[in-house]
């Protein structure tokens, strides 16, 4: 049996996932924990989750855990992982990472850890965006350089990072694809005497709105056509899932940087 570890515990992925680790075959949640601050601290992980007495209480401190658990589960903010991270590489403990709004200096932080610990790291871990990804290499060889390429993305109002993960991730394949630098490329949100469009540009635009889970568009628009790669979220079950199956995916597997395309074998 995996043993594994959330934190977030209380937040809106970490109820998720606690629900699909209890839902799957083969793993355990043997330990939550949240802020030290949070009023939720010492309850059961199991009623915070909606799914009935689990008998895990929530603590405040990934420390003090440390020795109850093989992968920990971390969809939280930057800042926090890159405590959990060096806790988890001192003790030789996996992570599974869905945390989004990372600076490229503390994705090499990242990388640097994966030296010495497995770590699945991805921006979305749903089995639909890792097949759009695909997708979108093969689109973008094909009509990337006829087209004029922008990425749409929606989530909640909750969301505190824009444009999200995924989305820069469809830029960078995007961008890969093609040859083209995103840093250099991309451009987020228009306003005002913008002059005419840029064919090199790979354009973001971002919604924030109610609950939308997260949806996602890539067009590509050229003179007579126009193809939309789109993905819909509509549930959070579908990222806890693919979190869950990372955690798996993970056992007796060595250290380094792994993403969601290792996970379902979609790498070339
Ligand atoms: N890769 C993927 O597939 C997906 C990634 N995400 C990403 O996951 C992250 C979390 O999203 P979401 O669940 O919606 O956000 P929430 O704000 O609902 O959850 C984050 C949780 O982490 C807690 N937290 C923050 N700091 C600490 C700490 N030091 N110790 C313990 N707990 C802490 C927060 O507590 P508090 O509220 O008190 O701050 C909160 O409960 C975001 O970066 C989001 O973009 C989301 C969905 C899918
Ligand atoms: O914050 C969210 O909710 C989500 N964040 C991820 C991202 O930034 O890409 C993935 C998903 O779309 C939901």
């Amino acid at each position: 049996m995996r043993r594994v570890a959330v934190i977030g515990a209380a937040g809106r992925m970490g109820k998720t996932l606690i629900e699909a680790i209890d839902q799957t075959d083969g793993v355990e949640l043997t330990a939550a924990i949240e802020r030290p601050e949070s009023s939720l601290v010492g309850s059961d992980a199991g009623e915070l989750a909606g799914i009935g007495r689990n008998s895990v209480q929530v603590q405040d401190s990934l420390q003090k855990v440390l020795g109850d658990f093989d992968v920990l589960i971390d969809f939280t903010h930057p800042s926090t992982t890159l405590v959990n991270l060096e806790l988890c590489r001192e003790a030789g403990k996996a992570m599974v990472i869905g945390t989004t709004g990372f600076t490229d200096q503390q994705k090499e932080m990242l990388a640097a850890a994966a030296a010495d610990i497995p770590i699945v790291f991805a921006p979305n871990f749903s089995v639909g965006v890792n097949l759009c990804l695909k997708l979108l290499d093969m689109a973008a060889r094909v009509m990337g350089d006829e087209a004029d390429i922008e990425i749409i993305e929606a989530h909640h109002r909750h969301k505190v990072d824009a444009p999200s993960g995924t989305a820069l991730r469809m830029g960078e394949v995007v961008a890969d694809a093609l040859g083209r630098d995103l840093s250099k490329v991309a451009v987020y949100g228009r306003e005002g005497q913008t002059g005419a469009r840029d064919r090199q540009t790979i354009g973001f635009a971002t919604v924030r709105a109610g609950d939308v889970v997260g949806d996602h568009t890539v067009l590509f628009a050229s003179e007579g056509e126009r193809v939309e790669i789109t993905h819909k979220a509509s549930s959070r079950m579908t990222f806890a899932k693919g979190a869950v199956r990372s955690a798996l995916w993970l056992d007796g597997r060595a250290p380094g940087l792994y993403d969601m395309q290792d996970v379902l074998s979609l790498k070339d």
